[in-house]
């Protein structure tokens, strides 16, 4: 059944948009009616009741979820999401992506996700420890470093993945248990190039991408919706090869400058004030305004259901590059398609940080450090190969990139889950 409930990212339903591209896919590939059922469902749903006691003494009980949408190809993987808004059905849906993602990068995961509706804006760190360590106490019983192994998403980082270790270590056997999280700060066993994992792997496919386009990355311009962990690290790189930012934006609001804004002196400026608003030198614009920018490459890097029917006809970038999860619709995918406008669609173009989840989890289980280069090549090569596997079969099928990747992955979940068996 479907949630009518808003998600963080509005109106429409993402589960419903996650279940329209499985189905295109699936009618490409002539997909078992049997198969498509057991992937259009998660194969766990867990939802959790939370109290806390907040710092003036009251109670509140808050709302998590865990999805686990499939774990054929191994263990299920995939961040947790603190917002005010997120619903059982957004989770799901991201937890489908995941199962996509962890396929398309070939690397031997599931997909799952978690959340827990809260607006940690507006809560102490104290109250957010609580309630994180509430959370991994309830979620404990079907995590685990060989089931699901959570990592970051929006509004939760480091700190939280820290907490979540530490409950979860102390519970099952009370001694260190670092694998059963990724995302964690270096000094408790993360790995060195996880923080810019996400940017990184999208700077690479939007690399790839430039040269399919011919694309000179030297007068490229860039606008970025939502300035956070993966948009921050997704305009740095794209500038490191060139690119000028013009456009960038987070939920307070959006700054424009033609002639171009530093990414780093961007950075600063947030961290000051907690917003891109009022860059020095730059006119204010709305998030809708710069998803229409008139500009070479967009980075969608925020939420959900941004670019829908209504705005992608006056999308003006040649390049969209989702470092979001499902920022884009179903019916904005044709429309941009249609106008020669290539999308890198989320579960290839993000997909750097759950692989350097991955190497993280590596170094982990064999108690082992690898170097920021080393980490940084392996990114390279492992995401080059899935953007070249991914436009080859665009190529093949005829088809955009959203649905090129989706059949890639549909295709290796349904072979794992053949090869062992795991019929309904
Ligand atoms: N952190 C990671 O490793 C990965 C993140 N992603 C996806 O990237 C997107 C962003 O996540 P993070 O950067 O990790 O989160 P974050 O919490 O670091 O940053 C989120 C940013 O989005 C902005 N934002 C929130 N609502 C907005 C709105 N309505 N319009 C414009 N901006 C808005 C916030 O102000 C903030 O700057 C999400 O879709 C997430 O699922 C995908 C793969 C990995
Ligand atoms: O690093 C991970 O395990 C997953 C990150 C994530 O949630 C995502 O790729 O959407």
């Amino acid at each position: 059944m479907l949630d009518t409930a808003k998600s963080s990212a509005g109106s429409i339903n993402p589960f419903e948009v996650a279940l329209k591209q499985l189905d295109e896919a699936a009618k490409l590939i002539k997909l078992d009616k049997g198969l498509h059922q057991v992937l259009a469902n998660p194969k766990r749903v867990l939802t959790v009741s939370l109290p806390v006691k907040m710092d003036n003494g009251e109670i509140r009980v808050f709302t998590g979820f865990r999805s686990q949408h499939n774990d054929a190809r191994g263990p299920y993987k995939g961040g947790i999401r603190y917002h005010p808004q997120v619903t059982v059905d957004e989770v799901k849906a991201l937890s489908m992506w995941m199962t996509w993602k962890c396929a398309v990068a070939d690397i031997p995961y599931g997909g799952g996700k978690g959340g827990i509706i809260c607006n940690p804006k507006e809560m102490s760190t104290s109250e957010l420890e609580r309630l994180t360590r509430r959370y991994a106490y309830a979620i404990a019983d079907i995590i685990g470093p060989h089931t699901d192994i959570p990592a970051p998403d929006v509004y939760t980082g480091g700190k939280e993945m820290a907490w979540i270790m530490d409950t979860y270590s102390a519970l099952k056997g009370n001694y260190v248990q670092p694998e059963v999280i990724t995302g964690k700060p270096i000094a408790i066993g993360g790995s060195l190039g996880r923080n810019e994992a996400t940017g990184r792997g999208l700077a690479f496919t939007v690399r790839e991408a430039a040269k399919k386009l011919k694309i000179n990355m030297k007068s490229a311009t860039v606008a970025v919706q939502g300035f956070g962990n993966a948009g921050q690290f997704a305009s740095q790189l794209v500038e490191e090869q060139g690119a000028t930012v013009i456009a960038a934006s987070d939920s307070k609001g959006g700054v424009y400058n033609k002639a171009g804004m530093k990414v780093e002196a961007l950075r600063k400026h947030k961290e000051k004030t907690g917003s891109v608003v009022g860059f020095p030198g730059a006119k204010s614009i709305s998030n809708e305004e710069l998803l229409e920018t008139d500009c070479t490459i967009l980075i969608p890097a925020a939420l959900e259901n941004q670019i829908t029917a209504k705005n992608a006809g006056k999308i003006k970038a040649k390049l969209v590059a989702e470092a979001a999860n499902g920022p884009t619709t179903p019916e904005a995918d044709d429309i941009l398609y249609k106008n020669k406008v290539l999308t890198i669609p989320d579960i290839l173009a993000n997909g750097g940080g759950v692989t350097v989840s991955y190497f993280e989890w590596l170094q982990n289980l064999r108690r082992e450090y690898w170097s920021e280069a080393e980490v940084n090549e392996r990114l390279d090569r492992n995401i080059t190969k899935s953007f070249l596997d991914t436009y080859t079969t665009s190529e093949k099928y005829g088809v955009n990139m959203r649905k090129a990747s989706t059949v890639l992955a549909v295709n290796r979940v349904v072979e794992a889950i053949q090869l062992r068996g795991l019929w309904p």
